[in-house]
């Protein structure tokens, strides 16, 4: 069976416990996401830790925000690891966008928009010009034009980033809730069902994951959900 296009956010506290969940749900997942949480606490060993012999694809999520320089030395330092993919902020700008590309031409740069935690209202706050499509079509456009391949928005967005980037980039979405789960600290969420029909490539799932008393279980029935639903 082909693995689901799911990310499963390795959100956990140690090392044992990222590499459990890593082991349980590789069967039924193309990918596992270590974070900054297990990064900045591990460093590098836990690439290879979560990456296992299974071979399951490993996305790096630093959110690199910082000028094209450092930038550049921060996507050159962890490129050597050859995660799948590797975030930047898309608002660090064009320039720090093309440096990461420049820096990692073996890993997908991926842009994150704007945050799946940010409601409409606190747009404003932040000084960005919303509504969220709106500031989320703008970011995109300006991270492909910059060299990203893949980008990062909520499954509100997806049509519309679409839309505004063609069938070319990676479209990934955190922000993913099965019906009835606890929206924790997201607030632009989506089912994954509904994510992926509205043309998402990937879905971040962490927590409705790993926090379920059988993580492999429920990226199983996640799976075979996303597998019925493609297929209807
Ligand atoms: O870049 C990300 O992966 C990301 C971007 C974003 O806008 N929102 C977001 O939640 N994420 C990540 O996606 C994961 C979501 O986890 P859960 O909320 O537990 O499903 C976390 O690891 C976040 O760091």
């Amino acid at each position: 069976m082909t693995p689901a296009p799911i990310a499963v956010a390795l959100d956990a506290p140690d090392l044992d416990t990222a590499a459990r969940w890593a082991g349980l749900v590789t069967p039924h997942v193309s990918t596992v996401k270590v974070g900054l949480e297990l990064y900045l606490r591990y460093g590098p060993d836990v690439i290879a830790s979560v990456r296992g012999a299974s071979g399951v694809k490993v996305f790096l999520d630093l959110k690199l925000h910082d000028i094209p320089n450092t930038v550049s030395g921060a996507a050159k330092a962890v490129a050597r690891l050859r995660p799948s993919i590797l975030t930047v902020h898309a608002a660090g700008g064009p320039a720090m966008i093309r440096a990461a590309v420049e820096a990692a031409p073996h890993t997908q740069i991926a842009a994150v928009t704007v945050l799946t935690s940010l409601a409409e209202d606190d747009l404003g706050r932040i000084g960005l010009i919303g509504p969220a499509p709106d500031a989320v079509r703008r970011l995109a456009a300006l991270s492909v034009a910059a060299g990203a391949t893949a980008l990062v928005c909520s499954p509100h967005e997806v049509g519309a980033v679409r839309a505004e980037v063609g069938d070319g980039i990676t479209l990934i979405t955190p922000g993913v809730r099965p019906a009835g789960a606890a929206l924790q600290d997201q607030a632009r969420v989506a089912t994954p069902e509904q994510a992926l029909a509205d043309g998402a490539d990937l879905l971040v799932i962490g927590r409705p994951i790993t926090g379920s008393p059988d993580p492999g279980a429920t990226a199983a029935a996640i799976a075979a959900s996303l597998r019925r639903t493609s297929h209807a």
